[in-house]
């Protein structure tokens, strides 16, 4: 049996920092007997000056045939003129779109250890664990027409907001499947009250509930009112299911709850591969980060826990995810702290490196 497959796609600014610290517990898991067929490519600003596209039709082709693609971040203020056509954000818009990464599942579970350190009162945060289900291949990121146009005297900025019910329906199924094998609650969050997609989304939500999935506990919220409880009472939701702009939103939001937008992962899944498991991207929240790019003080805990995510959804290694979320959770009660978790109560500050050898160190342990 061949070796499972990586792509890995590092991008700009901290992507390749953070990833650097993934590529080792990689490494290490070779010398366990597990070894991962790895390739690397370009995306985003380091695709476009090499080939003057965000995403070579090679890294594309390469994209669809592995187990997994592992991603970094993308874009920076260097590719900010650029035309919107081949800015680096369009290669990950395109990764996903061709893919059909549809489901993409954001976990929010603030560690004991920054419990404290949240911006929120410690009794808000401490303990939470909830997923986010954003849709990821429609809604206003990709719907037509688009474009700024020229209207009498000015421009016009336009994007359009398009969700069809089969689009709707498989997101809700992968929000509903998911609770079950969590807290068997889904809080579907839109804006019913201002948007007619908002109207269709909560329709075929229940819809989808009521014929399948009678025994999960739903709900409905406005995504403005959601954003709200999100910040007032977290633990009330278990997993949230929205669009692609709400997802992108509330899940930055949601990383504070846990101490840093450096410590949320994703997993972007779509339909099942020959192989019964789904295509699947595997990336950080955050962006690359150009304020600190370079310094060595990228936290790089958001993209070992997306590899930690590949483990479990695309490996069949939810032992060793397990394993490898416990060795983060260790270092963090240890104290070490990149900077964007040093608070008040203080902490042994380490680089981006030092917090990946210290994980590592505590998965080898
Ligand atoms: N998936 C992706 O590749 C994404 C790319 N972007 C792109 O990234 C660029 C920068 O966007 P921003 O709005 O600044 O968002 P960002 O997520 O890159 O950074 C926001 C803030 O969080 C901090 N931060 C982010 N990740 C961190 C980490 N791992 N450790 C410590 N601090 C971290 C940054 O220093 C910054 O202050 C833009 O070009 C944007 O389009 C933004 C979000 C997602
Ligand atoms: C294409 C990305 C830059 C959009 C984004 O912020 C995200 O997916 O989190
Ligand atoms: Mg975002």
């Amino acid at each position: 049996m061949s070796n499972p497959s990586i792509l890995i796609l590092p991008g700009d600014g901290i992507g390749p920092e953070v990833m650097a610290e993934v590529r080792k517990i990689i490494d290490w898991f070779g010398t366990q007997g597990t070894t991962f067929d790895v390739s690397e490519d370009l995306v985003g600003g380091a695709a476009y000056d090499k080939h003057g596209t965000p995403l070579h039709d090679d890294t594309m082709a390469r994209a669809q045939e592995v187990d997994a693609v592992l991603l970094g971040a993308v874009g920076g203020p260097k590719y900010d003129d650029l035309d919107f056509s081949v800015k680096p954000e369009r290669g990950l818009l395109r990764l996903r779109k061709e893919m059909d990464l549809y489901a993409n599942l954001r976990p929010a579970q603030c560690f004991d250890a920054l419990a404290d350190f949240s911006s929120l009162k410690k009794d808000v945060v401490a303990g939470l664990d909830i997923m986010i289900v954003r849709e990821l291949t429609s809604g206003i990121y990709f719907g037509e027409p688009r474009g700024i146009i020229h209207e009498g005297n000015e421009r016009v900025g336009i994007n359009t907001q398009r969700y069809t019910e089969s689009e709707i329906d498989r997101v809700a199924r992968s929000a509903f499947e998911l609770a079950r094998r969590r807290g068997n609650k889904v809080c579907s969050m839109e804006k019913a009250n201002v948007m007619e997609s908002g109207i269709l989304w909560r329709e075929v939500v229940q819809k989808v509930h009521d014929e399948d999935y009678p025994d999960v506990e739903l709900s409905h919220m406005y995504a403005d009112a959601g954003a709200m409880q999100l910040c007032r009472w977290p633990k009330q939701f278990d997993v949230i299911v929205t669009d692609n702009l709400f997802g992108d939103l509330l899940s930055d939001a949601a990383a504070m709850l846990t101490g840093s937008l450096g410590m949320l992962p994703s997993a972007s899944l779509g339909a099942p591969m020959a192989n019964g498991r789904p295509k699947a991207l595997y990336e950080p929240v955050h962006g690359s980060a150009p304020d600190i790019a370079g310094q060595g003080k990228a936290n790089p805990i958001a993209c070992i826990l997306s590899f930690a995510m590949a483990l479990r959804y695309s490996f069949d290694m939810g032992e060793d995810a397990t394993r490898l979320e416990r060795a983060v959770e260790k270092v963090l009660a240890d104290g070490l702290r990149t900077a964007d978790l040093m608070g008040p109560e203080g902490g042994t500050p380490v680089s981006t490196s030092e917090m990946g050898d210290a994980v590592l160190a505590a998965l080898s342990a």
